[in-house]
């Protein structure tokens, strides 16, 4: 974009874009009066220094060079708005982490990509040296054609002016082009890091989290830090060469001239003054009544059934209109101030211009300034602005990525509760499904009171064991530590006589399928949910593996069959279908051990009866651990035992029942 400067100035000016996501590299906007420069950087003190050196450090190119560390109010704020935003779970906080300590957890991250920003770099110095030279060249132009009316010497400075904007383009487009590649990479590679970091970690690391948290920190944080460790860096390289370049040549040109422009900085800091701080609390209020807001659109959908089953579509519209209002005045708030700060700005912006033409103007008519010259100098310093203001906002942009990447690296830092023993082996074969528990006592991490207590038995391969008790008495908790999701505190597990502490976790959990009193579907279609059971399976298999599970009918009868999307979390099924998918997904998985965590929750009677034969060929052959509370539909050689609270020790005590028959 171009403006129109003085008389027939055509400059591109430099700026970041402050929001969306130009990776930190320069893009152009017209800007005028690099006075405005200021502006960022005004109400925030950043170091405390004697009174005439903090006053000389604020003259724009020198707070170019001294901006190092992120402002402390802007810290603080970040700190504030992560505090709001999150106070409702304080696992959300982490500690506070420096700089330095967020580039030395990620900068590996950036191996193999740092050609890319070496380049983004290099470009960028170059397009700014072309912008240099075209605005000598077009003060070249202004005194020797359009001053003297002498169109033969335009020709040759035109082209040439035609050569550095063709190439000040063509290196600012393959510098914004790599930069963003190495950024975009930058942010697959630590996405990628994290989530599988989390796949590493018990269930209750989310379950303890609410899931918009741990979201926003594989997203939102994760990009703070690419802002900081990735295409931070090439910003704040080129910004600063840019300021040096710019700033040189302004004062090369003339020196005193610059200084008197100085003069009317302090009005810039006024009026910055008196909006800093109201801008950085209506930004905070903005992002919390997002927050909210987004929370009541999210709890909203999710409980759809639940709402219009209660019929509270209008609490849960009037909770999001209050929210949407609040969002609405704090962006508002936002809009009138920058509507105000714009044309105040602009104000001064103007004086300083008419200032400077004025001074220039009179440098003219006494011989000491060519009109050329003038303008020149106009146009460097017009482009010192933006390039002054790209640091103040990479300050911000620091301590907004120190804030998201304490919530990563807590993340990262977080340890499985349970791991491999550096000497775990994997089964050497398939398993003959021999399951023992024997004495084990265990205890969830910060709850008061074991919820097992010396709990023992053996399920023989291909047994029936059939484990009941009262809610929450800890009977899934059993399949939560044979899957080793947690290690007893006491006693052991023993697979095929070998504790399961010492096998390799993949190994132990390609052992045993868990079937979850709810059905747990992913919203691909009806032959990828089985085929979960077996990555690669083939489609004969997964037809087989439903017929067996008898769900082959009812699957052909669905709209596109096996190709049928099961829709979010399978709830365009019937959940006697889910669960029929379920049987169909194990008996692909053919693993020696299945626990069936209340497979027969929810369904009626008949459809419960309808289950039981497929359940009954899933079960054939395999250890299996039923955990029930229904004991109607047992076979008879079932085992039964009953897990009961122990009053008076907290614990559990185990009884043998025997076996119910239909
Ligand atoms: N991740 C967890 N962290 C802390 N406590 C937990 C966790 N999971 C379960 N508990 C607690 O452990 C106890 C046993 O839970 P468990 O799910 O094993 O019971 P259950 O016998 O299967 O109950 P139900 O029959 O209702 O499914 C409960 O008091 C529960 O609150």
């Amino acid at each position: 974009m171009a403006i129109r400067l003085g008389m027939s100035a055509n400059v591109q000016l430099v700026t970041p874009s402050k929001h969306g996501r130009n990776h930190g590299y320069p893009e152009r906007i017209p800007v005028l009066g690099w006075l405005r420069l200021a502006s960022p950087l005004v109400g925030r003190r950043r170091m405390r220094l004697p009174p005439l050196v903090g006053r000389w450090l604020r003259w724009p190119p020198l707070v170019g060079l001294v901006v190092v560390d992120p402002p402390q109010e802007s810290r603080r704020l970040s700190r504030r708005l992560s505090l709001s935003l999150s106070a409702e779970n304080e696992r959300a906080l982490a500690p506070a982490v420096t700089v330095r300590r967020t580039f030395r957890e990620f900068w590996p991250d950036t191996r193999g990509l740092r050609r890319f920003f070496v380049a983004g770099v290099v470009l960028a110095i170059l397009a700014a040296l072309c912008e240099v030279a075209a605005i000598r060249l077009f003060g070249y132009i202004t005194d020797t054609v359009l001053a003297t009316r002498d169109l033969s010497a335009f020709w040759s400075p035109a082209l040439l002016w035609l050569g550095l904007a063709t190439l000040a383009g063509l290196t600012s487009f393959v510098g914004t082009y790599v930069t963003a590649l190495g950024a975009e990479r930058f942010l697959l590679g630590l996405r990628d890091r994290v989530f599988a970091h989390i796949q590493t970690l018990s269930p209750d690391f989310t379950e303890n989290r609410r899931l918009g948290d741990v979201m926003a920190r594989l997203t939102d944080d994760i990009q703070a830090i690419e802002q900081l460790v990735g295409s931070g860096p090439v910003r704040a390289l080129t910004t600063l060469a840019s300021a040096v370049f710019f700033a040189g040549a302004a004062l090369f040109l003339r020196w005193d001239l610059a200084l008197i422009t100085l003069a009317l900085v302090p009005a810039f800091l006024l009026v910055s003054k008196l909006f800093a701080a109201r801008f950085r609390n209506a930004a905070a209020r903005e992002r919390f009544s997002n927050g909210a807001m987004n929370s009541v659109i999210e709890e909203g959908l999710a409980n759809q059934a639940l709402v219009q089953a209660y019929n509270q579509q209008r609490a849960e519209s009037d909770r999001l209109h209050a929210e949407g209002s609040s969002w609405l005045r704090a962006n508002m708030s936002q809009a009138w101030l920058s509507g105000l700060y714009g044309p105040a700005v602009k104000v001064i912006e103007t004086v300083c211009l008419i200032v400077i033409l004025g001074v220039g103007a009179w440098e003219i008519a006494e011989g000491r300034l060519t009109l050329g010259g003038l303008l020149a100098f106009a146009a460097y310093l017009a482009l010192l602005y933006p390039a002054v203001q790209n640091i103040g906002e990479l300050a911000l942009n620091v301590s907004e990525a120190a804030a998201g990447s304490d919530r990563v690296m807590e993340v990262l830092q977080a340890r499985p509760s349970v791991t491999d023993s550096p000497d775990a082996a994997p089964l050497v074969s398939r398993a003959r499904g021999r399951v023992e528990f024997e004495n084990v006592g265990f205890q969830y991490p910060g709850r008061p009171r074991p919820v097992l207590r010396d709990v023992s038995f053996v399920a023989e391969p291909g047994d029936l064991l059939v484990v009941t008790g009262p809610s929450g008495a800890g009977k899934s908790t059993l399949a939560k530590l044979l899957l080793r999701f947690y290690d007893p505190d006491q006693g052991a597990i023993l697979l095929d006589g070998a504790d399961i502490r010492t096998l390799r976790r993949d190994s132990l959990r390609d052992a045993v399928t868990v079937l979850h009193q709810e059905t747990l579907l992913f919203s691909g279609t009806v032959r990828e949910n089985i085929a979960y059971g077996r990555p690669g399976a083939s489609s004969e298999d997964v037809v087989r593996a439903a017929e067996l599970a008898g769900a082959h009918e009812f699957i052909l009868r669905l709209p596109q069959g096996y190709d049928t999307p099961v829709g979010q979390r399978g709830r365009l099924l019937s959940g006697g279908q889910r669960q029929r998918i379920g049987i169909a997904r194990a008996i692909l998985r053919d693993t020696p051990v299945l626990v069936l965590d209340e497979p027969m929750t929810g369904l009626d009677e008949v459809t419960a009866a309808r289950i039981m034969e497929p359940m009954r060929r899933l079960m054939h052959g395999r250890t299996t651990i039923l955990i029930t509370h229904d004991l109607r539909h047992l076979p008879e050689d079932a085992r039964v035992i009953a897990l009961e609270p122990a009053r008076a020790s907290g614990g559990l005590r185990l009884k043998r029942l025997p076996a119910a028959h239909i």
